[in-house]
């Protein structure tokens, strides 16, 4: 092999990098966890030197040439920015260097509301890191999932009895969600209007349901989710919690929503579940729908980000689930399966797509 040939420097230089790809992540980890956009934003001039930063996030001063270099890491990533400032301590105009935020890393800020915290610290966690690393084991062994394989439970199970889990788990379907609500409750208000109710299926912890039952007072929006995550939460006027599993029977209902849910599941699965929307629907009477909120694979060819995207959530499924992200052909042909008469895509945001789905 010739070690001068630009092909050979690329191909070792591309592995370097890509063994050396989890940094980033971490790095962006370790922000979230230590509150660094926090704290600069907090501050008066949006802007933290060094030393400002290192007594506002609490760390040790001997630490504080190591968090030097993990800010480096983040403004190369462009989590963060540098911005020259003069020196307080200086009359003669000399400068120094501070840490600004970016519009990425607005998205980690506690207050901001369409904040992504929930989607890090979740893709992030331990246990989720754990099922990708036995992947290679899982391949080769009996078991459903590549989760089971590493926590001996699946997915649902292993949430239900991790608190930590559950909470972190929900707090990044939230995340989500905020983005996703607005967006119904304004560009995609018209695939609503004239429901009386609706059944949010696997619908965490409400956040979409409280944006339809508050847009749509005459909407009475369900949400039918696990027991233990639906327990406690409070009901009102037009939004109510149920507990339980959606491939029992479902109470009747104009319409089913189902968000970030069918590409949990296998095709066998999602076809009972589809089934079971249609007689809940049916029982309802008045035509009816579901509206299905999900990835179309591929949708956004141009956008190689996005497919990249698309491409590593497929590969999550995998684990998580042994489930998929689905082309278009493949959402055709589920919803076929499940006797449904037609549909129609909307191309929603990013890679999320709505689906309306007639009985
Ligand atoms: C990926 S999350 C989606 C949450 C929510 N729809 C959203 O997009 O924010 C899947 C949801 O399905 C729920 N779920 C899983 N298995 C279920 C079952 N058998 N019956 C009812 N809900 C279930 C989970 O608890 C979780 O809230």
């Amino acid at each position: 092999m010739d070690l001068q040939t630009a092909e050979f420097r690329e191909a070792q230089a591309k592995i370097w990098s890509q063994a050396f790809s989890f940094a980033n992540c971490a790095a962006l980890k370790c922000a979230v966890k230590l509150g660094i956009a926090d704290a600069i934003d907090n501050h008066d001039k949006k802007a933290l030197t060094l030393s400002e930063l290192t007594e506002e996030l609490s760390i040790k001063p001997s630490k504080s040439p190591f968090l030097q270099r993990l800010m480096r890491q983040l403004v190369n990533a462009g989590f963060f920015t540098e911005a020259k400032q003069l020196r307080d301590d200086n009359k003669d105009g000399r400068t120094t260097t501070a840490y600004a935020l970016t519009p990425v890393s607005r998205l980690l800020l506690k207050n901001e509301q369409w904040n992504l915290r929930g989607i890090v610290l979740t893709m992030l966690d331990p246990a989720e890191l754990k099922a990708w690393s036995v992947l290679n084991d899982w391949f080769k062994n009996d078991d459903p999932t590549a989760f089971q394989t590493a926590h001996e439970k699946n997915y649902w199970d292993y949430t239900a009895e991790n608190t930590q889990h559950c909470q972190i788990f929900e707090d990044a379907m939230a995340n989500d969600s905020v983005l996703v609500s607005k967006l119904l409750v304004t560009e995609y208000k018209f695939l609503f209007e004239g429901l009386t109710s609706l059944i949010d299926l696997g619908g965490s912890t409400g956040t979409i349901a409280k944006a339809l039952a508050k847009s749509f007072p005459n909407l009475k929006c369900t949400v039918f989710d696990l027991p233990h995550v639906v327990a406690n939460l409070e009901s009102t006027k037009n939004l109510e919690f149920v507990g339980g599993d959606m491939f029992e029977k479902l109470p009747p209902s104009n319409a089913i929503l189902l968000k970030w849910i069918l590409h949990d599941w296998n095709d066998e699965d999602c076809v009972k579940i589809l089934k079971n929307c249609k007689k809940a629907i049916q029982e309802k009477g008045n035509g009816g729908k579901v509206i299905i909120i999900d990835t179309v694979v591929y949708s956004q060819k141009n956008e190689k980000e996005l497919v990249d995207l698309q491409i590593s959530m497929d590969m999550a499924m995998v684990i998580n689930f042994a489930a998929k992200e689905r082309t278009e052909e493949e959402w055709e042909h589920l919803i076929r399966e499940a006797g449904f008469s037609g549909h129609k895509i909307f191309p929603m945001y990013d890679f999320r797509s709505i689906i309306e789905v007639y009985p």
